[in-house]
């Protein structure tokens, strides 16, 4: 059983914490957290998931075998910088901070250490995140195992480069928030025309679900399976022109050309922040 540190307890933290205990088999006596000042979240931690909670970092990372760093991409280096006196080079970190590449991860940590490259989402938390790594070149066999192990409990793994990650951050990272945006629209829409929000819910979730399972189970593409909806002359085809002049399809692929490339702008901001230090130290 390895011990795991958390550094930062979010949302992205907190989804993987409660799918990995659901579906791991991680004890959460296993599991430590760390979070900057903020003890109410601590103790909802705490108290919801079972694990140990702490405001010490050294305290939540001695003897970790697995350190999370899952704290928002500006806070990665003031957060990584406190963290390194206790991370050892036996140590799997693995970081889930958008945009934030591995070269700049092994700049602030400056030690031999087997790093990942994370990109999950949300879903992770009812085990249904997708999710894409890359490791650096001092990984060893077994702990890229036991990385894909971890997130192969909340969901799908794709090992990539990682020149793909920032592609992956814009396209699925971001993504279950591009599918509630259409949610939000789906039910704003049932209410104005008399649905009432509980069958409206059920119906949006249901046709989501099956649309998907579809897109699982078929052959076919997903153009083919949305003519086949699409009867000619048919209320589909009335929606789906409305669609296209807004032009919501340019819309979606430039959502996540843009979401990606705010991933490596994120990247730039923290090699330029990495470099200031770095000087700042030399002179
Ligand atoms: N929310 C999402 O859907 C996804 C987020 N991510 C990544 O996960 C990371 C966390 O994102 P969220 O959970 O959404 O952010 P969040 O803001 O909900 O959580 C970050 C947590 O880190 C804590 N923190 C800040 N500085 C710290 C420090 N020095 N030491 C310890 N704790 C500290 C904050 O108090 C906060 O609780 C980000 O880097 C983000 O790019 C990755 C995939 C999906
Ligand atoms: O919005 C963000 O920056 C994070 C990364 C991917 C999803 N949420």
């Amino acid at each position: 059983m390895k011990n795991i540190a958390y550094i930062g307890i979010g949302s992205m933290a907190e989804a993987i914490i409660s799918g990995i205990i659901a579906r791991g088999g991680v004890n959460p006596t296993q599991i430590r957290v760390a979070n900057k000042s903020n003890q109410e979240r601590l103790a909802y931690v705490q108290q919801q998931y079972g694990v140990h909670g702490y405001t010490s970092l050294e305290a939540a990372l001695t003897n970790a075998d697995v350190v999370f760093l899952a704290v928002k991409p500006k806070d990665v280096l003031a957060a990584l910088s406190a963290a390194r006196p206790y991370l050892t080079e036996n140590m799997l970190l693995i970081s889930v901070a958008a945009g934030v590449n591995l070269a700049n991860l092994e700049n602030i940590i400056d030690k031999k250490m087997a790093i990942v490259r994370a990109m999950p989402n949300t879903s992770a938390a009812v085990g249904l995140s997708a999710t894409a790594l890359s490791a650096n070149s001092l990984i060893g066999t077994g702990q890229l195992q036991l990385a894909i192990d971890l997130f192969s409990s909340i969901g799908t793994v794709s090992v990539v480069e990682e020149n793909k990650l920032n592609a992956v951050t814009g396209l699925s990272g971001s993504g279950p928030a591009y599918i509630y945006y259409v949610v939000e629209a789906m039910e704003k829409s049932a209410q104005e025309l008399g649905l009432d929000s509980d069958t409206a819910k059920q119906l949006i979730i249901q046709t989501i679900q099956g649309a998907a399972e579809m897109l699982n189970q078929s052959p076919k593409t997903p153009a083919t399976l949305r003519k086949e909806v699409t009867s000619p002359g048919g209320t589909t085809e009335a929606g789906l022109k409305v669609l296209d002049d807004y032009q919501v399809k340019s819309a979606f692929i430039s959502c996540i050309e843009e979401a990606t490339k705010q991933a490596k702008r994120m990247g730039d901001e923290i090699s330029k922040d990495i470099n200031k230090e770095i000087s700042s130290l030399n002179f």
